[in-house]
């Protein structure tokens, strides 16, 4: 493994149903990098976490997570899908809901949760500040606080990494942005990779920013310029900073600093 790498991405390629998805995608993601992957819907956002994860095979190139295969090193890697792949009435609680988050690191069948397991997710609740929620079904809680119950399931598995798709695509803009904040005091602990289409939810805190349709753009740095939108986006894309003003975005074609 590079130097302080987490997750290496070198050259992949992706074909999906006859089309090309990804294509010579190269990404370097570091121990303690709070990282944005933007792109507009179907540039293949999801298609690059799930080949991180192992859940999809490359048909070129080499994925390598904490130093191994993929799908060896999966149990290292908290995965947040979207939330609107989740059934929310289905009849659960929430306490169940976190802590189906362990059932990766239960080798026995048939599957029952030790106290190791109820510790986990305890701490993962009160991380997401929803320990007092933990008897109430799923289903009576708001978008926001299902949605931190969907991290929470994730945290209990104890990750280095933290991967959410689309982590704010379903709450609100205030709630968006404070949902920011919550990514932004986890990645103290552990990696945090997020993908979205949004440009306006991205934190100020961010530390990598790349652009991916089909194929990446990315400069290894937080600042988003004109070539990566232009190459991303393929069109001009309003760059005024949406509520971050001292983030310095460039103009349409320029280079950032
Ligand atoms: N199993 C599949 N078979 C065929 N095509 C697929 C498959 N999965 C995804 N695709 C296509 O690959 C492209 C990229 O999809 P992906 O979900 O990775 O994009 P995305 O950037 O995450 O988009 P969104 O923001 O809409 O979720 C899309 O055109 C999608 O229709």
């Amino acid at each position: 493994m590079t130097d302080g790498a987490v997750i290496e991405v070198e050259h992949v390629g992706v074909d999906l149903g006859g089309r090309t998805v990804l294509e010579d995608v190269s990404l370097r993601i570091c121990r303690g990098d709070f990282y944005a992957i933007i792109g507009p819907n179907g540039g293949g956002k999801s298609t690059l976490l799930r080949v991180i994860l192992g859940l999809i095979h490359p048909d070129t190139g080499e994925v390598r997570v904490l130093g191994g295969p993929p799908d060896e090193q999966r149990h290292l890697l908290g995965y947040v899908p979207q939330y609107r792949t989740f059934d929310f009435s289905y009849p659960l609680t929430v306490r169940g809901m976190v802590l189906s988050g362990r059932l990766g690191h239960i080798a026995r069948f048939p599957r029952r949760y030790g106290e190791e397991d109820r510790e986990a997710a305890d701490g993962a609740m009160e991380t997401m500040g929803i320990a007092d929620l933990a008897d109430r079904p799923i289903s009576a809680l708001s978008g926001g606080q299902q949605q931190r119950a969907i991290i929470a399931r994730a945290l209990a598995g104890n990750p280095e990494v933290l991967i959410l798709d689309e982590p704010t695509v379903y709450v609100d803009s205030p709630t968006g942005e404070h949902f920011m904040d919550v990514l932004d005091v986890l990645r103290r602990q552990m990696t945090v990779v997020f993908v979205t289409h949004d440009i306006g939810v991205l934190s100020r805190h961010v530390t990598k920013v790349a652009c991916l349709n089909r194929r990446i753009y990315t400069h290894d740095t937080p600042e988003i310029t004109g070539d990566m939108i232009q190459g991303a986006y393929g069109c001009p894309v309003d760059l005024i900073a949406h509520g971050l003003p001292h983030r310095v975005f460039a103009e349409h074609g320029e280079e950032g600093p």
